[in-house]
């Protein structure tokens, strides 16, 4: 495969790059590699799949499977997300003391590649608000938090500037920037249509702005990381060096093992860190991790008269204590019909953060309460808070775990009649209702697979291993 690269792109990368530009250019005509994240929370590190250096859940699979046929990819056990970007653990677990409670917002969030990752590395007394301003995608984003499972995260749908608004409420930033995606050319050749000079002029500008509109919401000592995945100067040392020119802004240094390959850079005093398709195994990508060195502290947040979040009642609290692993951790809270657990410790954060951002999603979405009787959702099912005996599990064979997903009818010939946890592997996959002589589905409309089964679910196909060992 040799790409068709825009010739100024060329030009560029040439003066960049230099003696090191056919490399450069001969890596971007090989296929990229595939990466998957493990999430430890739902199963154990694979064996015998090597590792993405820079991240201790990160491995590389040698072929593409097809995700969407394994239940494992469903259920929230790994993530498929490109190697380099999973360098943001490094800077995490370099900068910020992982073990502290903090609050950490991921701005631009969507699909949620790196919002799953900090949930991962940040302890369970953190809060993380995950945000993406387009709506579809923030729904995308919804919908791959809950099937992580993490619990102490919350999902808005606001612009860098109605966040920013909320001064110094944030210990670390991740600001993983809409870019011009040359580094993405050989993973997705749509990036390198849209391409252009105008355009990387225009997503710098963006960049900038979108800095300066979150900037206040990072406390003062606070840390915010970042990323493109691009190589232009425009959209990464030049907006650093201009940042630190507007703001109180330093950068900090990151360890790096020579076997990693990634290339540091210096631009006026500003580090950033570059992988470059020749030198690592990944696709092109920049980070900089940056402290904020000065600026104003959050002012103390007055609840309003009315509150945003209502506490279950007693009664309704009852129909669900027995269904989270640390019930004290949690406060339980009414929204209509819905009872969700937030973290008990953020009570009054998350006061503002629903009074003034819009909340797509937050902590665990529990049950659906009606005349005394809670329905659990689909979220619980996902949630690493689930207590073990809450509810009987199933665990059923591939061919089942398929069509249960594809939202088919199934039979869960073992289990007693009421809700039971369908899970492959031992992770769960979501809720069935057996009644007397059938089972009801119980998968949300809006995540099943979509494709047909017929292929998939003949004999040879099941036989086949599937990327995490299982079958
Ligand atoms: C590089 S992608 C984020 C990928 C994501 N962090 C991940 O790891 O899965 C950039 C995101 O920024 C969003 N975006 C676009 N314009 C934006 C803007 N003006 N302000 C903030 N985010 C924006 C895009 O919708 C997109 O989801």
């Amino acid at each position: 495969m040799s790409l068709e690269l825009p010739a100024s792109f060329q030009t560029r990368m040439q003066t960049q790059l230099g003696a090191a530009y056919p490399a450069f250019a001969q890596a971007l005509a090989q296929p990229s590699p595939t990466s998957i994240r493990v999430n430890q929370a739902k199963t154990a590190l694979p064996e015998g799949l090597p590792q993405v250096p820079w991240s201790e859940t990160g491995f590389y699979l040698s072929a593409r499977p097809s995700f969407t046929l394994d239940p494992l990819f469903h259920g929230g056990a790994y993530y498929v997300q490109e190697a380099s970007s999973m360098f943001l653990e490094q800077a995490l677990r370099q900068c910020v003391d992982l073990k502290e409670p903090l609050a950490v917002l991921d701005l631009c969030g969507a699909p949620g590649g790196k919002s799953t990752h900090i949930a991962s590395l940040l302890s369970p007394e953190s809060l993380l608000v995950a945000n993406e301003v387009i709506k579809p995608r923030a729904n995308i984003l919804a919908e791959n938090i809950q099937k992580w499972g993490s619990g102490n995260v919350v999902v808005t749908n606001n612009d860098p500037s109605h966040i920013g608004q909320l001064t110094g409420f944030f210990d670390v930033m991740v600001v993983d920037a809409p870019c011009s995606g040359e580094g993405m050319f050989r993973k997705d050749p749509d990036a390198m249509s849209e391409w252009s000079e105008a355009n990387v002029k225009l997503c710098s500008e963006r960049q900038r702005r979108i800095l300066m509109d979150v900037w206040d919401a990072l406390k003062p000592g606070g840390v915010l990381i970042y990323s493109t995945c691009t190589y232009n100067l425009e959209e990464n040392e030049e907006n650093l060096a201009w940042l630190a020119k507007q703001q109180d802004a330093e950068t900090l240094a990151l360890q790096l093992h020579p076997d990693w390959g990634v290339t540091a850079t210096e631009l006026e005093g500003m580090h950033g860190y570059r992988f470059y398709p020749h030198q690592t195994q990944g696709e092109g990508f920049f980070l900089a991790a940056v402290r904020k060195t000065d600026g104003e502290e959050a002012r103390p947040y007055r609840k309003s008269k009315r509150p945003f979040l209502v506490i279950a009642s007693k009664q309704e609290k009852a129909l669900v204590q027995d269904w989270l692993r640390e019930p004290k951790f949690w406060e339980i809270v009414k929204h209509k019909e819905t009872l969700r657990a937030l973290p008990n410790a953020w009570m009054l954060e998350l006061e503002q953060l629903y009074e003034n951002l819009r909340v797509v999603y937050g902590g665990i979405e529990l049950a659906e309460v009606m005349k005394n009787n809670a329905k659990p959702l689909p979220a619980l099912a996902l949630s690493q808070h689930l207590a073990e005996d809450a509810f009987p599990a199933a665990e059923v064979d591939l061919a089942t775990a398929l069509k249960y997903l594809h939202r088919e009818d199934v039979s869960l010939e073992e289990s007693a009649n009421g809700w039971v946890l369908v899970q492959f592997n031992g992770v769960a996959l979501g809720w069935g209702k057996k009644l007397q002589n059938r089972v009801n589905n119980h998968y949300p409309k809006e995540w099943r697979i979509r494709m047909s089964l017929d292929e998939a679910l003949q004999p040879e196909n099941l036989a086949k291993q599937f990327v995490l060992g299982g079958q």
